[in-house]
């Protein structure tokens, strides 16, 4: 087992490899023309250097980063309930100006503190360090503290004119999946992401929507709609985050200036980090994958935080949202207890 350094991030991608950079990092406005950056963005993309670029990188498969760094023990970490009152009132003012047709849909997010025995840098890291596709583990430390996930949930990934991107939305316990599957108001709600997305790639070259799927993630079942498109002209990183981000996945639709200043002020009334729902990047060799951070722990030496999001619309309920939220935070907290097999090694934890 290795000692996290000082500093670190990474991203698991996809196809089974992870960056993995060590710090100092520089911070850039513009990613170098050859080499290693991370993109690492707060949810209102306010950083004029949101690239950062590591003093040393690798790239390995998942499995031996989880043989390298999965196996600390997380500390014993002392949870308190949210309290349903600040949800509530948010949860009010929402459906208040979704019947004033201000917007359809929006995000806010609940956020779960405990409090550990003992610093927990290390524990994020080798719980999500275990974690495999289609989970995407990644990790953002500086010193004691930072944010780390396993996200099921691609932004966007941008090889040559290759562009691959997802709509993910859409959420039930995996034993209901058969009426999941049949239900108007997590379709309607799927299908708000989708169509967005399909509206923002427009006129950007050939598109291919893939029928919706789906996903099982073992606890939790979302709806997948795969997208991609071959662009007719190169775009940059940076138009393309600011084109998708935030998807109507974890922001309001329509996304007008009034509809995310709204959002954001919800967000910050629920005590929401401000990098959650994010973009977070790797380019690489003329590669560049991006996830939303999502099903991640913040957290700063002994202080921990799980965020998690509900999409709101006119047909949702309170009490279903809220169990909706548990869900989710419950999916994080498994994160740290589970074992693995890979050829490399064999953790068990329980
Ligand atoms: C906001 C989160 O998840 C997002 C919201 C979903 C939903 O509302 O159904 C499903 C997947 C994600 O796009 C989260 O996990 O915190």
């Amino acid at each position: 087992m290795n000692l996290p350094p000082e500093s670190m991030a990474w991203l698991a991608r996809s196809d089974g490899s992870v960056v993995v950079g060590e710090g100092p990092f520089v911070s850039a406005a513009e990613p170098p023309e050859s080499g290693v950056a991370f993109l690492v963005h707060d949810y209102g993309l306010t950083s004029s250097t949101p690239w950062k670029i590591p003093s040393s990188y690798r790239e390995i498969r998942t499995e031996k980063f989880a043989a390298e760094f999965g196996d600390a023990e997380m500390p014993e970490i002392h949870w308190r309930s949210p309290d349903p009152g600040p949800f509530s009132r948010v949860f009010q003012e929402i459906m208040y100006a979704i019947h004033e047709e201000e917007f359809e849909k929006t995000v806010p997010v609940v956020v779960e503190t405990g409090e550990a025995e003992q610093p927990v840098g290390a524990g994020v890291i080798a719980a999500m360090a275990r974690q495999q596709t289609p989970l995407c583990s990644y990790g953002w430390v500086q010193e004691n503290g930072g944010f780390a996930g396993a996200t099921p949930e691609l932004l966007f990934s941008l090889q040559g004119k290759h562009l691959q991107t997802m709509a993910l939305a859409g959420t039930a316990r995996s034993e209901d999946r058969e009426v999941f599957a049949v239900d108007e108001k997590e379709i309607m709600e799927h299908e708000y992401v989708a169509k967005t997305l399909e509206t923002k790639l427009l006129g950007l070259g050939a598109m291919c929507r893939k029928p919706r799927e789906i996903l099982n993630l073992g606890s939790l079942v979302h709806f997948l709609t795969l997208i991609s498109v071959e662009l007719a002209a190169p775009l940059s990183v940076d138009e393309l985050v600011e084109r998708f981000h935030p998807t109507p996945a974890l922001g309001p639709l329509p996304r007008t200036d009034r509809t995310l200043a709204m959002l954001k002020n919800w967000r910050s009334q629920l005590h929401c980090p401000s990098h959650f729902g994010s973009p977070f990047g790797v380019w690489k060799d003329g590669r560049f994958d991006a996830v939303v951070t999502i099903r991640g722990i913040w957290w700063h030496e002994n202080q921990v935080h799980i965020p998690a999001g509900c999409g709101i619309i006119k047909a949702s309920r309170l009490v279903n949202e809220w169990r909706e939220l548990r869900l989710k935070r419950e999916s994080v907290k498994r994160f740290m207890e589970q074992s693995i097999i890979s050829d490399t090694l064999a953790v068990k934890k329980y």
